[in-house]
């Protein structure tokens, strides 16, 4: 444990992609003795995440601007102004943090604009191969940018943008997750040891085109004996998928369809085939846990980064690529099928995912965090 203990200030917002590395590095802080307080928005995902990790937020209130409403943009500002006096005044009433921390969330600006004027040194995570607009504004005053992946190095050194220092940490994975035990999963989702588990997932939201691909092979997956799909549809798509799919009471305990899985630790280790988006806390987690995967990039996705973060596991052979648009062509229930019956490949691909686990990425963002502020 570090003998002086730091006041830390990290902001969250965002998807749960943003807000899990965030709090995988606040229990890493916390056992070192620090003290973390979180700032972000109680109406948004971080208002249940956060304070369910046991962790303070402190309310912040910030809207994005939306290109295709151009009047938000005064709202817009007219909220980040307000958000950062009202930090500005909670730091001179309390005494302003040791360090700050962003994650890309757009949240951010608020809480780590206020530490620059403050001369509060502060650190960017960024868990993608590209960055996010909100790590690229903040980068040139940030004393440094950690990056989850090699790749993302070089988008930030070519925006001529570089930060005093670009470390590679990896892409900070909850301890639920890392720790989470392949018995424990199977026993938490009632699945026998003699059965084979497909997980399926589309990011923290649901993916509606993977909800539907997946359906469509109803028919050939429930043929196979002793497969179990778990699948999170997202809360949007949930009625959509549940009307598509019609199991019978007798299939339902074979698909398992729920909107959203909050024990994701236990479902991965549990799972002996993967197929999912390509956002970077699913791949960070993916390989912490170490299982096969066939992973179908969200197209939309800035610069294609979902591509990019997917090629790190496919690269090394733990992953299994398809484009979106081929959920619609035969080759999607082939290579689905085919990493369903073959144990041997999936059996490499799990070494080949343990290989590439970051598992050191918490304590090296709290090392990093550490350094920012002079310990
Ligand atoms: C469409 C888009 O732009 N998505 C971005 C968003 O993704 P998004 O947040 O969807 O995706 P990620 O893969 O990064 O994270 C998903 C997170 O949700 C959790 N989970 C998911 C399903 C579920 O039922 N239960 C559950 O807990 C997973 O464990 C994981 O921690 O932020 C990521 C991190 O910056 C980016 O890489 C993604 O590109």
């Amino acid at each position: 444990m570090a003998e002086k203990h730091l006041e830390v200030a990290i902001a969250a917002g965002g998807t749960a992609g943003h807000i899990n590395p965030a709090l995988a590095l606040a229990e890493e802080l916390r056992d070192r003795g620090h003290h973390v307080r979180f700032f972000g928005q109680t109406a948004k995902l971080e208002g249940r995440l956060v304070p369910e990790a046991g962790f303070e937020l402190v309310p912040v209130v910030v809207s994005g601007f939306d290109r295709s409403r151009p009047w938000t943009l005064a709202t817009s500002l007219y909220r980040m102004r307000r958000a950062q006096s009202q930090i500005a005044r909670l730091f001179s009433a309390e005494g302003a943090p040791d360090v700050a921390v962003g994650f890309g969330a757009y949240v951010e600006m608020a809480l780590l604009n206020c530490c620059h004027r403050l001369g509060v040194p502060y650190v960017l995570h960024e868990q993608n191969s590209v960055p996010g607009l909100a790590n690229k504004a903040l980068a040139p005053h940030a004393s440094r940018v950690c990056i989850s992946v090699p790749a993302a190095r070089a988008a930030f050194e070519r925006e001529g943008r570089a930060a005093r220092e670009v470390v590679l940490t990896g892409n900070p994975v909850r301890r639920s997750v890392v720790n989470a035990s392949r018995d424990e999963g199977r026993a938490a989702f009632g699945v026998e040891p003699h059965e084979t588990m497909l997980l399926v997932f589309g990011g923290s939201l649901g993916a509606a085109h993977i909800n539907e691909g997946v359906g469509r092979l109803k028919r050939e997956l429930l043929s196979r004996e002793g497969l179990v799909v778990v699948h999170s549809t997202g809360a949007d798509g949930f009625d959509e998928t549940v009307s598509a799919l019609a199991l019978t009471p007798e299939e339902q305990i074979r698909w398992r369809v729920m909107p959203y899985i909050s024990n994701m630790g236990q479902a991965l280790a549990a799972a002996d085939l993967v197929l999912s988006r390509a956002g970077a806390s699913s791949i960070a987690e993916i390989a912490a846990v170490g299982v096969p995967s066939l992973l179908v990039p969200y197209p939309h996705a800035t610069a294609d980064h979902q591509t990019t973060n997917a090629r790190f596991l496919v690269d090394a052979g733990a992953a299994e690529l398809l484009a979106d648009e081929r959920i619609d062509a035969p080759e999607f229930a082939s290579t689905l099928l085919g990493l369903l019956d073959d144990p041997g490949r999936r059996a490499a691909m799990r070494e080949a995912a343990l290989a590439l686990a970051q598992s050191r990425a918490a304590a090296s963002l709290a090392d990093e965090v550490e350094r920012a502020a002079g310990l």
